[in-house]
């Protein structure tokens, strides 16, 4: 399709959206008194209309059941989490009995380190990328201390090549190859939150396991957002936020999977707690643990039945809407997006460079736009100017068109705010 930067187009592919009415399935926040377009959809997904309900609902079964909402509540809570096991697995592309939602992410991604990274005489390292999130950092810098090993001999960093924004397959696989029987696990964000680059994760789980490791994912910014099937990959485990591309509230509930295939190993370690016993007999305040079977199994607490409230509106408007609905309206609006920069590029003779890749298999629902010779005004102007974005240094702006709740009217206005935002200084 050939693209235009006009009003008019934009409209008519709003009008051709068949996802167009769920914007006014959520609360956008206002500047100037006019709804602002909002990037930032890989941060904090918007509040769904719908959400409060599902938060009232738990507080009225509360106030009028007390400790019986546990089991005579409209949605009893003792179980509430099972009512996630459909709906999720199909984001995600398990079985039913591989995922569940439980603390959040960065305390579930050590939780399943706990299972998967053991690291045993010459087998000890874990391959990661190279500028990983911040909070993997640190959670393998001390999961490796944790273990008696140095960071800096353990944790192997597959690196950009000099000049490039991007980390290529077959770097990750030579190196997967290179560190060969000392590897212990590969662990690797599935979408890059700066560049939003997407892996190829069942060719790099091939890979690693082929080498004799253990092979996770950390689906931050996959889930709700790219095509998985991390059964059919034979991925060993995954975690992931709710509140990005989920749409679930600030520093919300987490999901986790793990194969099918670890459930019947009684050799695999874990941390263990009272919601991850045998759901039949939790009751029974017996001593001896008895793990649920399948990912339940991993579950240690009760359940913050408050923050699964929201988390459950989410995947349930995901079912309705289904993954491949959103991927198609993600890559046709992240494309016009795209072009929308290029446009405006040639208009202000600018210097933005795209880092995120431009291959749409390697990319979803962002673009990270270098901007070379412009400062963070430019990103002040943005936020004055109802464009919710985000900023990462030196001075890149990450977009998120996220399909959910973004129009391509919303595209055509950001790139008129933007080419005022730069003549204008
Ligand atoms: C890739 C990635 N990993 C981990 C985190 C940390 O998640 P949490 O604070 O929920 O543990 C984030 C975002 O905050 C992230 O983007
Ligand atoms: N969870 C966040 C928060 O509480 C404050 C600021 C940012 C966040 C984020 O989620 C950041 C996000 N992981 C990122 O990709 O930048």
């Amino acid at each position: 399709m050939t693209f235009q930067n006009t009003r008019e187009f934009a409209k008519q592919l709003d009008a051709q959206d068949a996802l167009n009415h769920y914007q006014n399935e959520f609360i956008f926040p206002k500047v100037n008194d006019k709804r602002v377009i909002y990037f930032t959809g890989n941060s904090l997904g918007l509040q769904p209309k719908n959400t409060k309900a599902y938060v009232d609902e738990v507080m009225n079964d509360w106030a009028e059941l007390a400790v019986e909402g546990h089991f005579y509540a409209q949605k009893p809570w003792w179980d509430y989490q099972e009512r996630f096991a459909e709906p999720l697995s199909k984001i995600v592309g398990a079985l039913p009995s591989e995922v569940t939602v439980m603390n959040t992410l960065t305390v579930n991604l050590h939780l399943l380190m706990v299972s998967f990274y053991q690291p045993k005489g010459k087998r000890y390292k874990i391959i990661c990328e190279e500028k990983a999130f911040p909070s993997d950092q640190y959670m393998f810098q001390s999961q490796v201390h944790f273990h008696g090993y140095k960071p800096e001999d353990a944790i192997v960093e597959i690196k950009r090549r000099e000049g490039e924004h991007n980390i290529r397959l077959e770097d990750v696989l030579a190196k997967i190859e290179e560190v060969g029987d000392e590897l212990a696990l590969v662990l690797i964000g599935g979408v890059n939150y700066y560049t939003g680059q997407v892996f190829d994760i069942k060719t790099i789980t091939a890979a690693g396991q082929k080498a004799g490791a253990k092979v996770g994912w950390d689906l931050a910014h996959a889930a709700g957002n790219i095509k998985l099937e991390l059964h059919d990959w034979n991925v060993d485990f995954a975690a992931w936020c709710s509140y990005k591309y989920m749409n679930s509230g600030p520093g919300n509930a987490s999901g986790i999977f793990v194969h099918e295939k670890h459930h019947n190993d009684p050799d695999l370690p874990r941390f263990a707690g009272w919601w991850g016993h045998n759901k039949e007999r939790r009751f029974k305040m017996e001593p001896n643990f008895d793990p649920v079977h399948g990912a339940g199994g991993w579950q240690i607490s009760n359940l913050p039945v408050l923050s699964l409230a929201p988390y459950l509106a989410s995947v349930e408007m995901f079912a309705e809407v289904g993954m491949d609905a959103l991927i198609a309206k993600r890559d046709h609006i992240t494309s016009y997006l795209e072009f929308i920069l290029h446009e405006i590029d040639k208009e202000v003779k600018g210097n933005f460079e795209i880092i995120t890749p431009s291959n749409p298999k390697e990319r979803a629902s962002q673009l990270s736009v270098f901007l070379h010779g412009e400062g963070r005004s430019l990103f002040d102007y943005l936020m004055k100017n109802g464009v919710i974005t985000d900023w990462r240094e030196p001075n890149v702006i990450r977009l998120a068109p996220v399909p959910l709740y973004c129009s391509y009217e919303d595209m055509y206005d950001f790139g008129q705010i933007l080419k005022k935002g730069i003549l204008g200084k």
